[in-house]
């Protein structure tokens, strides 16, 4: 990590509202971006497309050390495109078979540990905003502000069915809530890097807030964070 480039992280269960709101802070501050769940969903269709079983660490493992991803930013930076292996592949990554795939390649340690150093060489000047489920707990653990945001379940499941209906996807509330439902007890109870907040992260409950609120609680919290920190 690059000594003086300050990191915010912002973990949290799927749906809370982390990947929103850390593009919107990525454009406040003007810093650089990574949604580290994006390298675990780019590693679980390589799985696919290799026909490597999902349950095969060392494999999995193999392939995270070989990943050929790019996140390319072009003049609309809200838009980063993931290129794997030369191929578009920003909207595949983003199915629920995708989603439920990411987060059991996501539980073996050893592929975790493969994922490291390309998640911190995302630290450069002039800021970082890393949005996933342990970058304050393992990732960036001295990080000078750390947010965790959350949401219940039922509310959560809401979002991701108005946010697919808006898309035109034809989608069943139920399925999505048991789908959520079942990721956050495999990412909450894995064995190493489970999802749980970071002794010194700001928990933000969003259920009910709106994203203008939830944003301007995080920019107080990280200005203050920032402003003890020296930076
Ligand atoms: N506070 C909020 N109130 C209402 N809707 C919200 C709020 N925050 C986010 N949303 C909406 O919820 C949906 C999911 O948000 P988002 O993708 O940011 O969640 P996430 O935590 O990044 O999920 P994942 O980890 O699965 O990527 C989006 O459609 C977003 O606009
Ligand atoms: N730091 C992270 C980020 C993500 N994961 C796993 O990937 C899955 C997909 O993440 P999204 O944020 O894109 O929904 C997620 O369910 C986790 O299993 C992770 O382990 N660590």
């Amino acid at each position: 990590m690059s000594e003086r480039a300050p990191v915010v992280t912002i973990d949290g269960p799927s749906g809370a509202g982390k990947g929103t709101i850390a593009h919107l802070l990525a454009k406040h501050y003007g810093w650089q971006l990574l949604d580290s769940g994006a390298i675990y969903r780019v590693l679980a269709l390589a799985a696919l497309h290799h026909n490597v079983e999902l349950d095969n660490e060392e494999a999995i493992t193999l392939l995270a050390a070989h990943l050929d991803v790019q996140f390319l930013t072009g003049s609309d930076k809200d838009a980063i495109k993931v290129v794997l292996e030369g191929e578009d592949v920003t909207g595949a990554i983003r199915t629920q078979e995708c989603s439920n795939a990411a987060s059991k390649v996501a539980a073996f340690p050893r592929v975790r540990e493969a994922l490291l150093r390309r998640q911190r060489a995302f630290c450069k000047a002039p800021g970082l905003i890393a949005d996933g489920r342990d970058m304050g707990t393992v990732v960036f653990q001295t990080a000078p502000a750390k947010l965790y945001l959350t949401a219940s379940a039922e509310e959560r499941a809401q979002r991701r069915y108005n946010q697919l209906q808006d898309k035109g996807f034809d989608v069943n509330i139920d399925r999505l809530l048991a789908e959520i439902q079942e990721r956050d007890e495999r990412d909450m109870n894995r064995a190493v890097a489970p999802l749980v907040p970071a002794d010194d992260a700001l928990v933000i409950d969003t259920t009910g807030i709106g994203i203008d609120d939830v944003l301007a609680r995080c920019i107080n919290h990280i200005d203050d964070r920032l402003s003890a920190a020296g930076f």
